[in-house]
């Protein structure tokens, strides 16, 4: 045990309602929409290798012309109430929405600064109309917030002068401003998604960054903070030195998702993906694999079985509206989900051996069990390998309750459930309603070896 002043303060998940609301969203949207939407990865005819939102960066645009964007940005087809409606379609229970990426352009009013919405030709707000129609469709808000801030003055990407440290510490204000001034604007968010953070000239700044963590707390509480915001004393990030995790869940899933309940340690955490390998923000040309709805569902359901939840990325065009390849799977997703989101609404790691045919999940706060099925063994004979003093009860597909399915004991702790129709073109949902196991004869002698 190190002793640390600005490590985490918390071992384990949060208890609170707030944080056990946010565990069973099971599946979230991300919304990425700013300047860089109008570009959408192409200049000059030219496409951008990176990812669209990143096209600042490269060299084949002068970054004061990039800059000069702000007075392009007047989204004449933006809509809060269809981005909103799209995700309640979706199934999605919560949003992440960018109010300021790397670029540093502000998507609401900010007093701390001139690059805002404000100074586009649009004007108007664009954070509060989208709060507003995500409330109002019951879909809680997370404001993502990046602290890298590339046209920001003060920003550094390290403090090496007297210059640097002066200029940063005008920065830091800046932010503490920025943050506090949209924790006030919209009280309704639930969270702050910190990115942009792992830059030394931040990672030097754990006791300014753990003060202001306190505070933002003290301010709202209940406040969701991720453990991608700040570092400890030694620079350690995402884990402190004595490997405990910073914030209230884990936020280095993205763009990748985990293997096994091990790779969690037991702490709350969310898988944030794109559609394309990797696009956040509009990119015209949705080059290399886009990935489908049934990839889309199966990395939904791996991330529930695994204690997490999936939060699936958006990147509206530079006119706002949502393209219609993100409408699509949006509306695909939310047809799977109207049938089966008991399995992944307020469902979390059932502690069961997984098995080849797909996922298992368990409603919180009860015994059932979900399998969530991908691969139809050709059997049709589902394995589930059940703890000593379990058996099935009953066993059903969600989308038939009525029909039970043959659940057949083949060892003291394994069952096959057996499928009536192994012809499933869509994944499907069984589920396991188990009993306490009454001792039955047929216990057999392990071989010995
Ligand atoms: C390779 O370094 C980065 C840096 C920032 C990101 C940002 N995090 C995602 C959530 C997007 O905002 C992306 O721009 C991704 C990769």
């Amino acid at each position: 045990q190190i002793e640390l002043k600005h490590g985490s303060h918390r071992i384990g998940k949060r208890t609170d309602a707030v944080m056990q609301k946010w565990r069973g969203y099971g599946l979230g949207q991300f919304i990425h929409w700013g300047l860089y939407a109008i570009p959408g990865g192409e200049w000059n005819g030219k496409q951008y290798n990176g990812a669209a939102e990143w096209i600042r960066s490269w060299n084949g645009i002068p970054k004061s012309t990039y800059d000069s964007l702000i007075y392009k940005f007047n989204p004449v087809n933006f809509n809060a109430e269809e981005w909103a409606v799209t995700a309640k379609q979706m199934g999605a229970r919560y949003v992440t929405i960018t109010t300021k990426h790397h670029d540093g352009f502000c998507l609401w009013p900010s007093k701390y600064t001139r690059y805002t919405i404000a100074n586009s030709p649009w004007k108007k707000d664009i954070m509060k109309p989208l709060v507003d129609a995500y409330d109002k469709q019951g879909i809680d808000v997370i404001l993502y917030f990046s602290v890298m801030d590339w046209n920001h003055p003060g920003w550094r990407y390290d403090i090496k002068t007297k210059e640097d440290s002066i200029a940063f510490e005008g920065f830091k204000q800046f932010t503490r401003n920025q943050l506090l001034e949209l924790l006030t604007l919209y009280p309704t968010a639930k969270g702050l998604w910190f990115d942009g953070t792992w830059d030394k000239s931040w990672i030097k700044q754990a006791a300014f960054a753990d003060e202001l963590e306190t505070e933002m707390r003290k301010f709202r509480p209940g406040l969701i903070i991720g453990s991608r915001f700040r570092a400890d004393e030694n620079g350690k990030r995402h884990f402190d030195s004595n490997g405990v995790l910073m914030g209230d869940y884990e936020q280095g899933w993205e763009r990748k998702i985990p293997n096994k309940i091990e790779d969690v340690h037991g702490n709350d955490w969310d898988c944030v993906m794109t559609v394309p390998e990797n696009q956040w923000g509009y990119n015209k040309a949705w080059k290399g694999h886009i990935k489908t709805r049934n990839e889309l569902l199966e990395m939904t359901a791996k991330c529930v079985s695994l204690g997490g939840n999936f939060v699936l990325n958006f990147g509206p065009q530079g006119d706002g509206a949502i393209r219609k390849e993100e409408k699509q799977l949006a509306a695909q997703i939310g047809d799977w989900m109207k049938t089966n989101s008991e399995a992944i609404y307020n469902c979390e790691y059932a502690g069961l051996e997984k098995q080849d045919w797909g996922y298992f999940t368990k409603k919180t706060g009860s015994d059932k069990l979900y399998m969530i099925v991908f691969n139809v063994p050709v059997s049709g004979a589902l394995k589930v390998k059940l703890p000593a003093n379990t058996s099935i009860g009953k066993s059903y597909l969600l989308a038939q309750p009525a029909q039970l399915l043959n659940a057949e004991e083949i060892s003291g702790t394994e069952y096959f459930i057996h499928l009536k129709n192994t012809a499933a073109g869509n994944p499907f949902v069984v589920v396991l309603e188990p009993t306490a196991k009454k001792a039955s004869g047929n216990t057999y002698d392990k071989a010995k070896t």
